[in-house]
């Protein structure tokens, strides 16, 4: 079971402490209980648990949790060349983001491996990374019939036909055979129960089984609402960690052996940094005693920004046959092949990304007007809308995160410092997506569908125009990533972990979440932090490992 409590005499009988029970976090806890049954683990979740909760196990209520209060609701700094409005969701509920999300599943490309070790990340190589992919426990599978509607099957057949692009029945068996995808269109792969609708997130598939008993785990407690406020240092090793319980009541964690914070790309720096291990000059700047000048925290923020083009339907979405209402997506490659191997800040080493894909597009089966409202667009019938969203799949900008007080209730900045990469090619990438979701919509049996184009509308023509619209109702598809970044921390000030995923100067101490990317994969990223969590669970049973074979001899 979970609990809100830990006795006070328990504090220093835990092996294992880590960090937030999301999406990582689960993966971690379950598997280091299974791998290390004689060690103990504890997991620290700052909000509730999911178990028996409809409210977020059921994936078709997904937007209704955003903003509620399971959401940390971050913002975005002011963003001159993009859409300052932009909010962005983070969960706060054991399972994390893979409760609230839409829990779309993708493997990332062999590319994506190759630039994280062109970064740094030795070890992380493509089929490494599939072996701890296979080793996932969550059902993804492509959308099942039932939930395939008239609607979107003739998107998908337009698609192929005005862009001349293949269908893909199964976008992860391609990627794990191919090493990518180039072109294409098809159906998502989602991580759900298809006969009940149920969410397969990293709580579900992971601590459920736990929870039932079907996998007896005596040695795992799943500490929920409370909350981690500090990280206590002393020398070179982390000594404990201050939290609060739902009650109110303080305590001081010791891990015997490693902590690991799991806490998102937003709340590990947050962390770091109110616990006075981030950069000098900021934590001086605010009165935060410095523990460790650890220059890359909060910085190397990205995300995957994408706009989006509107059309009314003359005649009614197909009601109930749909996962979550973004069933289907296309890829598209923009760039002459070769032509991402140009050296650039966010390609240091010019790696190759020969022909895949470069733009991305998600179909959306609702009015998402909330940005384009604000414009003056607007307001659609509800069941008449349909978007298509192009996305920059390898965005070049990148932002940073900072504290902007030492009163740790003041949420963190967030500056993605979207379309600002010194080549135009973020802002490029969006205005050659809506061109083709134009083209598409021109196309048959799609086409019969369309009543009229809402936003950007047909007098928004010109390459300067189209940027600026497509910046200005640009949203997130909440994919923050790459805050503490992993990296050859013996050469890169600004790697935060190495390849092992240990914080630079400190013994006992891992980062394994999306913070940890060296730059954003090209796909959705919820499968990558899985992958990352399997891999860390191996990492440091290996390690548990050695220690012990040195205490043998
Ligand atoms: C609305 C939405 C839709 C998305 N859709 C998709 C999608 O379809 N496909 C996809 O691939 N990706 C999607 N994503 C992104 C994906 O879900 C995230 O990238 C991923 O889940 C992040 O995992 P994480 O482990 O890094 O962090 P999280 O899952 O956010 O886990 C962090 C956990 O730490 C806890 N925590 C934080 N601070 C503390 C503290 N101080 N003390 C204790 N606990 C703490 C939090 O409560 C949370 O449970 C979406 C995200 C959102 C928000």
């Amino acid at each position: 079971m979970t609990t809100n409590h830990i006795p006070q005499s328990d504090t220093d009988k835990y092996d294992y402490v880590i960090v937030g029970g999301g999406t990582a976090g689960c993966v971690v806890a379950a598997r280091l209980a299974e791998y290390l049954p004689q060690k103990r683990i504890l997991l620290i979740e700052a909000g509730p648990s999911d178990y028996m909760d409809d409210r977020v196990l059921d994936l078709r209520q997904w937007l209704n949790l955003l903003g509620g209060e399971l959401d940390y609701d971050y913002h975005t700094t002011e963003q001159p060349m993009g859409n300052s409005f932009i909010r962005h969701s983070r969960a706060k509920v054991l399972g994390g983001c893979s409760s609230h999300n839409t829990l779309i599943s993708f493997r990332p490309f062999e590319y994506d491996l190759d630039i994280w070790q062109s970064l740094g990340a030795r070890g992380w190589t493509f089929p490494t990374f599939m072996k701890a992919l296979n080793k996932l426990k969550n059902t993804i599978q492509p959308v099942h019939a039932r939930h395939r509607n008239q609607l979107c099957k003739d998107w998908v057949n337009s698609c192929s036909s005005a862009l001349d692009i293949p269908v893909i029945s199964d976008f992860n068996k391609h990627i794990t055979e191919t090493g990518s995808l180039k072109t294409g269109v098809g159906f998502f792969s989602v991580s759900y129960n298809p006969d009940d609708g149920r969410r397969s997130s990293a709580s579900v598939a992971y601590i459920h089984p736990i929870l039932r008993g079907e996998n007896q785990r005596p040695n795992l407690t799943i500490l929920t609402n409370a909350w981690v406020a500090k990280i206590n240092v002393s020398g070179d090793e982390v000594s404990s960690l201050s939290l609060t319980l739902q009650d109110g009541s303080a305590r001081e964690v010791k891990a015997r052996s490693e902590t690991i914070l799991c806490a998102g790309a937003v709340d590990t720096p947050r962390l770091m940094l109110l616990s006075g291990l981030g950069p000098k000059e900021q934590l001086s700047s605010l009165g935060i005693p410095v523990v460790r000048d650890i220059p890359g925290v909060g910085e190397n923020l990205q995300d995957h920004p994408e706009s989006i083009i509107m059309w009314e339907l003359n005649k009614p979405v197909p009601q109930n046959q749909t996962t979550m209402d973004s069933d289907a997506g296309i890829f598209l490659r923009r760039e002459t092949p070769g032509a991402g191997a140009k050296k650039s800040a966010a390609n240091p080493f010019g790696v190759n990304d020969g022909d895949i894909a470069d733009v991305m597009m998600h179909c959306y089966q609702i009015p998402f007007t909330l940005n384009t409202i604000r414009l003056g667009y607007p307001e659609i019938r509800d069941g008449y809308a349909f978007c298509m969203t192009p996305n920059i799949p390898r965005p070049r900008s990148r932002g940073r995160l900072y504290l902007i007080s030492a009163d740790p209730k003041v949420k963190p900045a967030l500056d993605f410092r979207y379309f600002t990469d010194p080549e135009g090619y973020d802002a490029a990438t969006l205005v050659y997506g809506m061109r083709a979701a134009r083209k598409v919509a021109e196309q048959a049996p799609f086409k019969d569908w369309i009543k009229k184009e809402i936003a950007p509308g047909p007098d928004v023509q010109s390459d300067e125009d189209l940027s600026h619209y497509a910046r200005k109702v640009a949203h997130t598809v909440y994919h923050p990533a790459g805050t503490t970044r992993m990296g050859d921390t013996t050469t890169d000030e600004l790697a935060v972990v190495d390849e092992k995923l240990k914080v630079r100067g400190l013994k006992n101490l891992r980062i394994v979440d999306a913070g940890i990317f060296p730059t954003i994969p090209t796909i959705n990223p919820m499968v990558t932090v899985l992958g990352v969590a399997e891999r860390a669970a191996e990492l440091i049973v290996q390690d548990s490992e050695a220690t012990r074979e040195r205490a043998r001899l």
